[in-house]
């Protein structure tokens, strides 16, 4: 069963097309990364499904309805993290999240939120006292007291330390974990390689290619380079047998031996070079 279905979706401002007819699919239970360059159509993408946009054609399946449609009940099952979803710097960590369980049916257990965002020490604390990383975390509980089914999040990470991007990542894996579908947009390669399942990269408004993090755009078959220098100079192979030609190597005078693998980056820079 799918959480979301997109058949020849498109969306046009005037004469501008956002978004060019795109098919996509997110099962129940995955997390799935959509990446893309500036303006390549995400976060209108994204805003169709959430029930913000209308699109202009195509047809768009979100938990079994129309998020064009959809009323109430439909949007409580959903969750969405956005930039900046709280104001009121004077209230408490833990009021805030109180104040937004209340407009859901069924929330979660504030306790709960706090404890799996890694709040629980600043339930306390003023919301205008908070790290950057902390009111990260505190948009993510907001998104999900709710207890959603589906939770989109919307470049979740930007401005964090490599730390905090860590902790955030294992607190999206213990949510998909749970069960919740999550619907990724990013720009770091390594966050979509880290937590994606399957991931689509879109540019110009059209899916150009779509995988694994280990499958995309034909990564796993791709040549690898192996560079080594020696008394001749520096040496530069691509070949689908890296290893058969490191062991051709042994033996011989070389140095700065290096095989590369071409990264997820390597590949995203590839399909979009190639639509730019
Ligand atoms: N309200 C709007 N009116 C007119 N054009 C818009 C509107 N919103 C977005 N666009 C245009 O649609 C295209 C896609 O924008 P979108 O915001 O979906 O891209 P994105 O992939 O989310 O980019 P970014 O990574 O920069 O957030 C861009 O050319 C943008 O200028």
């Amino acid at each position: 069963m799918n959480a979301i279905e997109v058949r020849g979706l498109r969306k046009d401002y005037g004469d501008n097309t956002a978004v060019a007819g795109i098919d996509l699919h997110v099962t129940k239970g995955e997390i799935f990364a959509l990446l893309g360059p500036n303006g390549a159509g995400k976060t209108t993408t994204v805003e169709i499904l959430e029930g913000h946009r209308h699109r202009t054609s195509g047809e768009a399946t979100v938990l079994g309805e129309d998020p064009g449609k959809a009323g109430r009940h439909w949007r409580s099952r959903i969750g969405i993290v956005l930039q900046t979803a709280t104001d009121s710097a004077e209230l408490t960590v833990a009021e805030t999240v109180k104040h937004y369980a209340g407009y859901y049916p069924s929330p979660r257990s504030i306790t709960d939120v706090l404890d799996v965002c890694g709040l629980t020490e600043k339930a306390g604390a003023r919301i205008r006292s908070l790290s950057g990383g902390q009111r990260r975390r505190l948009d993510v509980a907001l998104g999900i007291v709710g207890n959603p089914e589906l939770l989109f999040l919307d470049e979740p990470t930007t401005g964090f330390d490599p730390q905090a991007r860590r902790q955030f990542w294992d607190l999206v894996r213990t949510l998909a974990a749970d069960g919740t579908t999550i619907l990724l947009t990013t720009h770091y390669l390594d966050e979509a390689e880290a937590l994606a399942s399957r991931l689509a990269v879109i540019a110009d408004g059209r899916i150009v290619a779509e995988g694994t993090p280990a499958t995309l755009g034909g990564r796993e078959t791709a040549l690898a380079t192996v560079t080594w220098t020696d008394h001749t100079g520096a040496h530069e192979l691509r070949t689908d047998d890296p290893t058969g030609a490191v062991v051709a190597l042994a033996g011989r005078e070389i140095s700065g031996l290096r095989v590369h693998q071409p990264t997820l980056e390597d590949v995203y820079l590839d399909l979009i070079g190639a639509k730019a």
